[in-house]
């Protein structure tokens, strides 16, 4: 993975010190950064940041994405934006959807306003395939964020700021998944709680992600988003695969059944997207759709093509078994630690 436009510039990252951000910072120092600016709202983490990295090239700003004037302030002199900061836990933005409102739809809103206003090059926003049909409040408040992105793009075609999207499904390990959690389990030697055996998740790495962000960055249009082909496998198949990597072959699994605000499978892109979408080998790249509000282009003409294609789901995307799912799990530092310090 190679970031040549970003050396020697400098990149601004708001929720820089959440797992993306830090993993992206991480990314960004090897690869000869000139500086990062890590836009965040909690001071300890920022702290805990500065030690770990202890590298003259990263600056800390405080504040929040909801304080227009916080981001305006992060972003003077900074070339490139990746915007992380979200509310993105399912349950809480269930019951504080006005929260997800503030953070994830004014907060964005802010973030376009201001990469345009100290001349930005490109910002890239980070969203997730729960924006895709989305039936939880911070689905909802992730599609108005593509939206608020888009609009920007559509109404300024000659902007010298870039606006691109980004979407991934669910990032293995990542803090409160449920990887960790059977891990816990198995470790506990207690069942495995599935909540439906045949529901399904895409499965991408944090490396990945940070790939895609990097291609969305490197090859964006104005408006474009992109989506990283991934595989995925369902929730039983994981436990297994988690269960058979710590050495318990036919683990004990519990049902509990599906979370509020949980669909059976994820979709990445719509069918209206997959129409459009160019296929670019690893990834799907769908330009922006720049009709202007002409009504009858809404109306009047309709898209024959859309009934023909199939949206892009964890349910018929390359589906994995438990023994490609655990080469998969494999790859990742957390569970060679674990697989290695047990053997
Ligand atoms: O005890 C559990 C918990 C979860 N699952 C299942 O495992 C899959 C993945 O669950 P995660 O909780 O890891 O991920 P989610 O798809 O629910 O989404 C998660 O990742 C999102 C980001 O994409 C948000 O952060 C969200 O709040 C967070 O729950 C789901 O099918 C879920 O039903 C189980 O089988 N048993």
């Amino acid at each position: 993975m190679r970031l040549e436009a970003t050396q020697g510039a400098t990149v601004a990252i708001t929720g820089g010190t959440g797992s993306f951000g830090s993993t992206m910072v991480r990314h960004l120092l090897d690869n000869g950064v000139g500086q990062v600016h890590v836009f965040s709202r909690d001071e300890a983490k920022q702290d805990e940041m500065r030690t770990r990295y202890a590298d003259s090239r990263l600056k800390f700003f405080l504040g929040d994405v909801r304080d227009a004037d916080s981001v305006m302030n992060a972003f003077v002199d900074v070339d490139f934006v990746f915007h992380a900061a979200a509310l993105k836990q399912v349950p809480s933005c269930e019951f504080f959807p006005q929260q997800a409102v503030k953070t994830n739809v004014t907060g964005s809103h802010n973030v376009v306003e201001a990469a345009a206003a100290t001349g930005v090059k490109s910002v890239v926003f980070l969203s997730t395939d729960k924006a895709v049909y989305p039936v939880n409040a911070m689905g909802m408040s992730k599609a108005l964020m593509e939206k608020t992105a888009q609009a920007f793009a559509r109404s300024h075609p000659n902007s010298s700021t870039v606006v691109s999207l980004t979407r991934y499904g669910n990032v293995m390990y990542s803090r409160g998944s449920v990887i960790p959690l059977f891990v816990k389990q198995v470790l506990a030697g207690k069942p495995l709680t599935v909540t439906e055996p045949r529901m399904t998740r895409f499965l991408m790495s944090l490396q990945e992600s940070v790939g895609l962000v990097e291609y969305a960055f490197t090859h964006a249009e104005p408006g474009d988003l992109f989506v990283k082909k991934a595989p995925a496998c369902t929730v039983e198949v994981l436990a297994r695969a988690v269960a058979g990597l710590l050495g318990v072959e036919d683990p004990e699994i519990r049902r509990i059944g599906t979370r509020h605000g949980e669909k059976m499978h994820e979709t990445l892109l719509s069918r209206e997207e997959k129409v459009k979408a160019l296929d670019e080998g690893d990834y799907f790249r769908v330009p922006l759709d720049a009709r202007s509000l002409q009504y009858e282009l809404y109306y009047e003409e309709g898209e024959e093509e859309i009934v023909e294609f199939d949206d892009y789901t964890s349910e018929n995307t390359e589906r994995l078994d438990v023994e490609q799912t655990k080469q998969l799990l494999m790859t990742l530092p957390e569970i060679q630690q674990l697989v290695g310090a047990r053997a």
